[in-house]
């Protein structure tokens, strides 16, 4: 038996080691894909001179930037050293880059490829696994070389730094990393006197276009996903401190007026002095339609409206108004119990800019005639143009797109603008970027833009999202039902009985609509997921009930040792975070990896990384906290030890995780 789990354990040791070897042979393919692109765009002599030239600069850049950064290390230790987490993949590459660099100067933009290493303490705590890759290269080139010399070649050329404890050459030539634990309690330790701090990143304008739901038509589940993903999204980016701006792009212009408006007036013909009780927009608009469908004059007063609202004659734009207060107020209602903020720009707010853009885009041709339309294509990559003016003249969803995109990139001046969409969507984001760059609107080098879809919501039969009798489901409902859910659940585990109402009420409403947020933002957005309560209220697994209560758990075991967060700062003053167990080692590096999470997560906007960052934090502390005591009690319940530096490491876990509910949406509550 026992040689049957040792015998497996060294499998797996195999075969992670045939994994990291694979994954350098694909960082190497890589390379020689684009060493083959180059080479057939160079028989030019000039730009080969050029190419060697450039590689000699980056090559000395990157000695000067590490000798710039030792020697800040040096100079100001207390900067550096202990205000903020950094990012350890981003020093390891910088580091590994140089050494790379300094000792192969021959090979153009050498391969750095750094690595979290397994969870085998065995192969250190990261790895560098270029050695292999470079051996190819010069295998390509007729030279012989090992593997396992070249990586003792890029150890001698590496700069030292403080987290670096040691590296080690194993198996073919992996380089395994071993950080310094006095520098990771350093880095831990500093969150107590400065709280969990974002890694520092260039400062950006960010315009946000998210939740984006139509008046008149219901908020569905499409558009709650886009707010929860939006949200999300928005949090991250403020924490580290960008300038944003969230833009609720709501789809309040349109000939769906003209009907609203004409059928406003028959049934409430003192609209405006009185505001109209419409409590249901949806069947006011269900109604509307139905007359604008069977009564041809009706439908003529409906034409009417429409061509008066967009002209701005007063009395229409008042009952437009007033149509669009109903909704808004439907809209708020979700945005306040979801914790939502935003800013509302519709789609009515471009009328005139759209005007204008129009008029340019004719002007410098870039409109083509198409049956009475007006189009513009995009570029090859696209296979559909946009319609910017109807035939009967009237501007489309395209066409305020087009003028949003050149407010928010040229009179607002952002510097990135991420749409939240759902996928249905790829398309018409794809023609606007592709119909800005061609306007001259979106410049590649200046700007950034991404479109953030996601998948539908599925019920649990895996049809589209909707109520037993076939209609879509009210969001109000569903956070009802939530709220409902929840109640049960924590009465199934006794809490009313221990909880105040007020307790209780609390937990409640952080169960509903935290399980709701984090069952969205823990799958991959790109998929669609399955909406079902019984399994977001799950308390086993990487859900929000399990991570709120390990949190609570968490929090817990400093109160009962007679700690409040204050009494830790003050600790944290005298006494260090202990990393010395092996278990408690495991958690220490899994809460350093936090400035790595974020900044993954800020280059592909993809908040699944969060979910799980947070949910293996939990994981590992419960793994920490079975093999080590943080208070010790005796028989009768009374505290005999407390280990100050477990209470700190488990306080540190506290404020990481925390820090991650906030950019989640969660809110722990102190008691549950
Ligand atoms: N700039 C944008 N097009 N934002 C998204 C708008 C979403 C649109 N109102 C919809 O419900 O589908």
């Amino acid at each position: 038996m026992e040689n049957d789990l040792s015998y497996h354990v060294e499998e797996a040791a195999r075969a992670e080691e045939e994994v990291s070897v694979l994954k350098a042979y694909v960082e190497d393919i890589k390379r020689k894909v684009s060493d083959m692109v180059v080479e057939a765009n160079t028989d030019n002599a000039e730009l080969n001179k050029l190419i060697t030239e450039n590689t000699k600069l980056k090559h000395r850049l990157a000695i000067l930037s590490i000798a710039i950064a030792e020697e800040q290390m040096q100079s100001k230790p207390t900067i550096s050293d202990s205000s903020k987490m950094e990012s350890i993949t981003d020093i390891l590459h910088q580091l590994f880059h140089t050494a790379i660099c300094a000792a192969f100067p021959d090979i153009t933009d050498p391969p750095v490829v750094i690595a979290v290493a397994a969870s085998n303490p065995k192969f250190g705590d990261y790895q560098c696994n270029s050695a292999m890759p470079i051996a190819n290269i010069y295998k390509q080139s007729g030279k012989k070389v090992t593997p396992r010399n070249l990586a003792q070649k890029i150890l001698d050329n590496l700069p030292s730094h403080p987290m670096v404890e040691k590296c080690e050459i194993a198996g073919p030539g992996f380089i395994n990393i071993f950080l310094n634990r006095d520098y990771a309690v350093k880095k831990l330790q500093a969150i107590f006197q400065n709280g969990v701090q974002p890694p520092t990143v260039e400062r950006k304008k960010i315009i946000i276009d998210f939740s984006s739901p139509n008046i008149a038509k219901e908020m569905h589940v499409g558009h709650l996903r886009s707010t929860i993903i939006g949200e999300t999204i928005a949090r991250l980016l403020e924490f580290l401190n960008f300038e944003v701006h969230r833009i609720n792009h709501i789809g309040d212009w349109g000939t769906q007026f003209g009907m609203l408006i004409a059928h406003l007036q028959d049934r409430f013909p003192d609209h405006l002095e009185k505001m109209p009780p419409i409590s249901d927009l949806q069947s006011f608009y269900k109604e509307a339609k139905e007359r604008f469908d069977e009564d041809e004059e009706f439908k003529k007063r409906a034409y009417d409206s429409v061509v008066k609202l967009q002209s701005f004659e007063p009395k229409h734009i008042k009952a437009w108004k007033l149509i669009c207060d109903v909704s808004r107020k439907e809209f708020q209602k979700i945005y306040d119990r979801l914790d939502i903020t935003l800013k509302e720009r519709g789609e009515s707010f471009y009328q005139t800019r759209t005007e204008k853009i129009v008029k340019e885009l004719e002007e410098a041709g870039f409109l083509e005639n198409d049956d009475g339309r007006k189009i513009m294509w995009g570029d090859e990559s696209t296979t559909v143009p946009f319609t910017i003016v109807k035939s009967d003249g009237g501007f489309t969803y395209d066409s305020s797109d087009m003028a949003a995109i050149k407010h928010r990139l040229q009179e607002e001046k952002a510097d990135w603008v991420i749409y939240v969409v759902d996928s249905g969507q790829a398309t018409h984001f794809q023609i606007l970027f592709a119909c800005a760059k061609k306007a001259g609107i979106l410049d590649p080098k200046k700007h950034r833009v991404d479109f953030v879809g996601f998948g539908v919501v599925l019920g649990e039969d895996k049809k589209k999202f909707k109520t037993r009798s076939g209609d879509s489901i009210r969001l109000v409902d569903l956070l009802d039902k939530g709220l409902e859910k929840a109640l049960d659940k924590l009465k199934e585990k006794g809490r009313d009985k221990v909880l105040t109402p007020d307790e209780l009420k609390r937990a409640q409403e952080s169960v509903a609509y935290g399980c709701i947020k984090y069952a969205d933002l823990s799958h991959n957005r790109n998929h669609e997921y399955i909406f079902s309560f019984d399994k977001m209220l799950e308390d086993k697994g990487n859900t929000a009930v399990y991570l709120l209560y390990a949190f609570t758990r968490i929090r817990s075991i400093a109160r009962t040792a007679n700690f409040t967060p204050e009494k830790i700062k003050e600790l944290s003053k005298k006494e260090n975070i202990s990393l010395e167990h092996e278990k408690e080692w495991k958690l220490g590096k899994v809460l350093l990896r936090f400035p790595d999470e974020i900044l993954k997560t800020l280059n592909d906007l993809y908040p699944h990384h969060i979910c799980e960052y947070v949910y293996e934090i939990a994981t590992t502390f419960t793994e920490f906290y079975d093999s080590c005591y943080c208070v010790e009690k005796d028989s009768s319940g009374d505290i005999v030890k407390v280990n100050y530096g477990r209470i700190l490491l488990a306080e540190a876990t506290a404020m990481i995780m925390e820090k991650c509910f906030h950019i989640l949406g969660l809110k722990p509550v102190e008691k549950m």
